[in-house]
C-alpha cells in the first residue's frame, strides 16, 4: 500500500460526495418509497401489481444497464435533460438520481413487507377511535412498520454509498468514492487502493453500527410517559343510555355473498345473532363505516351517520381480535382514541381491573385482560354506539361467564347503545333486549329478545336460539300445547295459533318435581359433567334432554315440572323433520 502517495484532499472530496449523495438519495427514496410500499399493500388491482413488479426491476438490471436507461431518461437529449439544461448528468444531482434509482427497491420491498404484516383490523379500530386516515397511517401503519422500514433504509443507504455502475454512466464527475476508486486504480494500480478502501469500509461500518444502536424497549419507554392512574372507587359518572332510535338498511355484495338487512329499534342493548358466515361482522363493519354498502342508510337518534366516514361516526368498535396496538402499553392504549377523556379512562381502567397493568404491552397480557383493555379503550371517549364483535369468543367458559356478567353490569352504566355480535343464544339473552337473527345474509326475525326466544319464527330461528332436540306437538289453546300421551304443557308469552307446532326446552330449565309435575321416564343417561348428568327423558310422545343430579339412572320414573316461560314454541312446517322417537 502506498500510504504516502494518497491524495487526501481528493479522497476527502470523493468521500463527502458519496456520504452526501447517499444520504440525499435515501431521503428521496424514503419520501417516495414508503408511501408507495403502503399503496402496493393496501390498494388492490392489476395496475398496482404491475407497479410492484416494475419498481423491483433495478434489482434485476446490471447497474451499467440501469445507467444507460437513466441516460435515456435524464441525458441532455431527453425531454427532462433539455428542460433542466443538462444538469441531471455529469453532476452531483446525477449521482443522487443514479444512486436513488438503483437503491430504491431495497426500501420499497422492505416497506411493502412491513406494511403487509400490519393487521388491517388495527387500522380499522384506529379509524373508529376517531383518527383520520393520515393519523391512522402515522400512528398505526408506520409505527408498526418502523423496524422493517429502518432496516430497508439502511440497506438503501449502503447500496447508494457503494453504487458504481449506474453512477459512472450518468455522472462521472464530480467523483464519488467508487468512481474515484476506479480512476485511482486505473492510474496508480493496487498500491493506491488500501488508503481509499479503508476509510470507505470504516464509513460503511460506522453507519451500520449507528443503525444498530439499541433503543429502549417499547414498553419501558411508553410506561415512562404514562401518567399514573390513581386507584379510586368505581364511579362511572355516566348516565344510562338515552333513547336514540337506530335505523339501518344495507345491501352489500362481496365475493358472491349478498347481505340484505334492515332493522329499526329503540332499545339500547341490541344483539345480532346468526351462524358463522351469516353476515354479522359485515353488518357491524357497515355500521362502523369501515365498509360501504352498495345501497343503504343508517341513522342514529335521527342523525344520518351514513354520510360520515368511520372516524367521524362516534362509534366505539371492538373487533373479534380486540385490535390492540402491539407497540403501546395499556396506559397509551386506553388513551389512544381521539378526544379520550382522561377522567373516563381513569374510571374504566380502574373498574376493569387494569390499574396495575398500565405499563404492560398487549403481548404481556392474558386474553381476558386484552379484552378488558379493548373495552376500556372503547369506553374512554365519548361515543354513541358500542359495537362488540364476538368479544368473548377467545375465552374459556369460566372467564367467558365472568366477563359476560361484567359487561351486563356495564351496560347499565354506559350512555351508549351497544350492539353485540354473537352466535351464543345465552349471551344474547343476557346482554340484549332486542335481537336481530341473521341467516345467509337475510333477516330471519327481529324484535324483543324474550319474545323471539319463546316464539322463534321457524326451525332455523329456533336452532339459532339454542333449541336442539325439538319435538312435535299441537297447540290446543292460546297458551297450551298437547305433546301426546295426554300431557298438556302450559306456555307463556304471546298467544299461539291453534295447530301443529314444534317445541323445545333448554336442558337446564327442567326441574324434578317432588309432587305434581308430569310423569316421565329416563331413557338415556349420559356421563356426569360439572356435577350434573345429562339425561334423555320421555314425556308424553316427546323426548328431550334434561340436566339432573347424577343419582338418576336409565329406566327410572321421575316427575318433571317445566317452567312455562322456558318453553320455545314455533309453527310446524311441512318440511320440518319428524320427531326423533
Ligand atoms: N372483506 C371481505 N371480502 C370478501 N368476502 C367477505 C369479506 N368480508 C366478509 N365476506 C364474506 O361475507 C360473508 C359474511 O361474513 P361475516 O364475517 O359477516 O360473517 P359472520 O356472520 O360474522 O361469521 P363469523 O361468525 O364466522 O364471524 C362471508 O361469506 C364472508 O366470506
Amino acid at each position: 500500500a502506498d500510504w504516502r502517495g494518497a491524495d487526501l484532499a481528493a479522497l476527502s472530496r470523493a468521500g463527502l460526495v458519496s456520504i452526501a449523495s447517499a444520504t440525499l438519495a435515501s431521503l428521496l427514496v424514503a419520501l417516495g418509497g414508503i408511501p408507495l410500499g403502503y399503496l402496493l399493500v393496501r390498494v388492490p388491482g392489476r395496475g398496482m401489481a404491475l407497479l410492484g413488479f416494475v419498481v423491483q426491476l433495478p434489482l434485476a438490471l446490471p447497474p451499467l444497464a440501469s445507467g444507460i436507461l437513466l441516460l435515456f431518461l435524464l441525458g441532455y437529449a431527453s425531454p427532462l435533460g433539455r428542460l433542466t439544461g443538462g444538469m441531471l448528468t455529469d453532476s452531483f444531482a446525477g449521482i443522487v438520481l443514479a444512486e436513488a434509482f438503483v437503491s430504491a427497491p431495497f426500501l420499497i420491498v422492505a416497506a411493502r413487507s412491513s406494511f403487509a404484516a400490519v393487521d388491517p383490523a388495527l387500522e380499522d379500530v384506529a379509524a373508529t377511535l376517531g383518527h383520520r386516515p393520515w393519523a391512522v397511517f402515522r400512528h398505526v401503519s408506520l409505527a408498526l412498520s418502523r423496524p422493517g422500514i429502518q432496516a430497508g433504509l439502511l440497506l438503501t443507504w449502503l447500496r447508494a454509498f457503494g453504487e458504481f455502475g449506474a453512477t459512472v454512466m450518468v455522472a462521472y464527475h464530480p467523483y464519488s468514492l467508487p468512481v474515484y476508486t476506479y480512476v485511482a486504480f486505473g492510474s496508480e494500480g493496487l498500491p493506491a487502493m488500501l488508503p481509499i478502501l479503508l476509510p470507505a469500509v470504516l464509513i460503511a461500518m460506522l453507519v451500520m453500527a449507528l443503525s444498530l444502536r439499541r433503543r429502549a424497549p417499547v414498553a419501558a419507554r411508553q410506561a415512562a410517559g404514562a401518567a399514573p392512574v390513581a386507584m379510586r372507587a368505581p364511579s362511572p359518572a355516566v348516565a344510562a343510555a338515552p333513547e336514540q332510535p337506530l335505523d339501518f338498511t344495507f345491501l352489500w355484495h362481496r365475493n358472491g355473498f349478498e347481505l340484505d338487512v334492515a332493522w329499526q329499534t329503540r332499545a339500547s342493548r341490541l344483539c345480532i345473532l346468526g351462524a358463522s358466515g351469516s353476515g354479522k361482522s359485515a353488518t357491524l363493519r357497515l355500521l362502523a363505516g369501515l365498509d360501504n354498502p352498495d345501497r343503504g342508510t343508517v341513522t342514529l337518534g335521527g342523525e344520518d351517520l351514513g354520510a360520515r366516514p368511520a372516524h367521524a361516526r362516534g362509534i366505539a368498535y371492538v373487533p373479534q381480535t380486540f385490535g390492540l396496538l402491539p407497540h403501546l402499553a395499556v396506559a397509551q392504549q386506553v388513551r389512544f382514541g381521539v378526544g379520550c377523556d382522561p377522567e373516563r379512562a381513569r374510571v374504566w381502567t380502574d373498574r376493569l381491573g387494569l390499574s396495575d397493568l398500565l405499563h404492560r404491552l398487549p403481548v404481556e397480557l392474558s386474553v381476558g385482560q386484552q379484552q378488558r383493555v379493548a373495552l376500556a379503550r372503547a369506553l374512554s371517549r365519548p361515543g354513541r354506539l358500542l359495537l362488540l364483535d364476538e368479544p368473548f369468543s377467545a375465552l374459556d367458559a369460566t372467564l367467558r361467564g365472568e366477563l359476560r356478567d361484567e359487561l351486563a353490569a356495564f351496560q347499565q352504566d354506559i350512555e351508549m347503545t351497544s350492539i353485540l355480535v354473537t352466535h351464543d343464544p345465552e349471551e344474547a339473552l343476557l346482554l340484549a333486549d332486542e335481537l336481530l337473527l341473521l341467516d345467509g345474509g337475510r333477516v330471519l326475525q327481529s324484535g324483543p329478545a324474550e319474545a323471539i326466544f319463546r316464539r322463534p319464527a321457524n326451525e332455523v330461528a329456533a336452532r339459532l336460539l339454542g333449541a336442539r332436540m325439538a319435538a312435535a306437538g299441537q297447540a290446543v289453546a292460546p297458551h297450551s300445547i298437547d305433546i301426546g300421551g295426554g300431557i298438556l304443557l302450559e306456555v307463556a308469552g304471546e298467544a299461539l295459533p291453534i295447530g301443529p307446532i314444534r317445541w323445545a326446552v333448554h336442558p337446564g330449565r327442567v326441574a324434578l318435581a317432588e309432587a305434581g309435575g308430569h310423569p316421565a321416564t329416563v331413557i338415556e343417561a349420559g356421563p356426569v359433567r360439572g356435577g350434573r348428568r345429562r339425561l334423555l327423558v320421555r314425556l308424553g310422545d316427546s323426548v328431550f334432554p334434561f340436566d339432573a343430579n347424577p343419582g338418576l339412572s336409565h329406566s327410572q320414573s321421575v316427575r318433571l315440572s317445566i317452567d312455562p316461560a322456558s318453553l320455545q314454541v314455533w309453527p310446524r312446517q311441512m318440511l320440518d323433520l319428524p320427531t326423533r322417537h
